[in-house]
């Protein structure tokens, strides 16, 4: 008799560390640790969604390398499992599709870390963890870069000299992952359809796609691009890099540290917080100022992607924000009226699935989204063909 391979999975994200262990498409339990680096905190389920005793966060994690080598002794505990796949943010030029990770593709990986500073570094360190405690296991790293590695030149140039393109200067794109398995989800009719996903979690983008392939997204050579996120600036006039750098003589490491960390939700907000819980339940302006900010900048985003579609037939929303955050939704689709969105309240307030009208000619979905299914897919095909 044979039995269906027990997978394991890690997700290093910017602020939280996922993990998970799955039997084909049977998620047996999962664990989540939020909140690294400020108070961590861990929750876990079973597979009927029951919470169970998360593991111990001692000591407690200041970044989500350190979470994740916390969770994989959790992930084992009377579980043999056959391989584990982790994400990895960048895969550069490179790598297009899942890969078997071997010293070589670590060094290579290792060269990536300055392009996802907040990522890389707490994607490869598990990675390196379980490679000294057990360097037979398969471990498989899926790349959220590779699922854009279809969009046409056009959508990944820069208006910049042609050979540093060659070079690697382009638009790579990220949250592939959690966008490939959108597609997985969406209602066939829609599947075929020119469609725009909002991944608006603590970090944030959007995509457009059809029949499953990435046509243009709004993050670039970096994780910063785009859309305003919890602490990163999002898309901003290059001219403001120089002149900081020139004219106010701030040096390399400190506009990093502002464009990543004290910036987006959080800058926006003057340092109320970058958890859009906490703006929306605040009753200060400037907490309305950043959310407001952020919905009108989403809704930018979709109508530009719309461009590269020709059209919109739908809109989805997922992560964290676009899977819980009603208002927030409510206002990006406000600021499309024009399209032809009408938002249905109350099923908005229920968060959907569907949550604009029968009449809607563009319709909107909430699909919540999973990323650690999607690597357990990609591992066992590729542990296991
Ligand atoms: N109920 C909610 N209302 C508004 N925002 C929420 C809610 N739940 C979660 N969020 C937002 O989602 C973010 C986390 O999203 P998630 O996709 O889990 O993040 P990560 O980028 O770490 O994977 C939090 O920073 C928070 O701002
Ligand atoms: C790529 C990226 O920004 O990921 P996350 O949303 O997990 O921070
Ligand atoms: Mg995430």
């Amino acid at each position: 008799m044979t039995t269906t391979p027990l997978i394991g999975v890690i997700n290093a994200g910017s602020s939280s560390v996922k993990a998970a262990v799955f039997a084909g498409e049977d998620r047996l339990l999962s664990c989540v640790v939020e909140g690294i680096g400020q108070r961590p905190a861990a929750r876990a389920k079973d597979a009927g969604g029951n919470a169970i005793p998360p593991p111990a966060l001692d000591p407690a994690p200041a970044t989500p390398g350190e979470a994740a080598a916390l969770l994989l002794p959790w992930l084992r505990a009377g579980r043999p499992l056959q391989a584990i796949g982790h994400r990895v943010v960048h895969g550069g030029a490179h790598h297009a599709r899942p890969e078997r990770v071997t010293p070589a593709l670590l060094a290579e990986l290792a060269a990536l870390v300055p392009l996802a500073p907040l990522h890389e570094p707490h994607n490869l360190a598990p990675i390196h963890a379980i490679a000294a405690l057990d360097p037979a296991l398969p471990q498989i790293a899926c790349f959220d870069t590779a699922f854009h590695r279809s969009m046409p030149p056009l959508n990944q140039a820069f208006a910049i000299p042609a050979a540093m393109e060659a070079d690697g200067i382009r638009r790579y794109g990220f949250h592939g992952l959690s966008y490939e398995y959108i597609d997985s989800a969406l209602p066939a009719g829609l599947r075929a359809g020119r469609v725009v996903v909002a991944h608006l979690g603590n970090g944030a983008s959007a995509c457009a796609m059809r029949a499953g392939v990435s046509v243009a997204t709004t993050m670039g050579f970096t994780a910063l691009d785009g859309l305003p996120m919890g602490t990163r600036s999002g898309a901003i006039d290059p001219g403001v890099v120089l002149h900081l750098i020139q004219a106010r003589g701030m040096s390399a490491d400190q506009v990093q540290d502002l464009l990543y960390k004290r910036s987006g939700l959080l800058g926006l907000s003057g340092g109320i917080s970058s958890d859009m819980r906490d703006l929306l339940a605040s009753g200060d302006p400037r907490a309305g100022f950043a959310v407001d900010f952020f919905c009108l900048a989403v809704a930018r985003a979709i109508a530009s992607l719309a461009v590269t579609l020709g059209g919109l037939d739908g809109i989805v929303f997922t992560a964290g924000i676009g899977e819980h955050a009603a208002p927030v939704r409510a206002r990006v689709l406000g600021h499309l009226a024009w399209l032809g969105v009408a938002l249905d309240a109350a099923a908005n307030d229920a968060h959907g699935p569907r949550i604009t009208t029968a009449e809607s000619r563009v319709v909107a979905l909430v699909l919540p989204t999973d990323e650690e299914r999607m690597i357990a897919r990609h591992t066992a095909a590729l542990a296991f063909s």
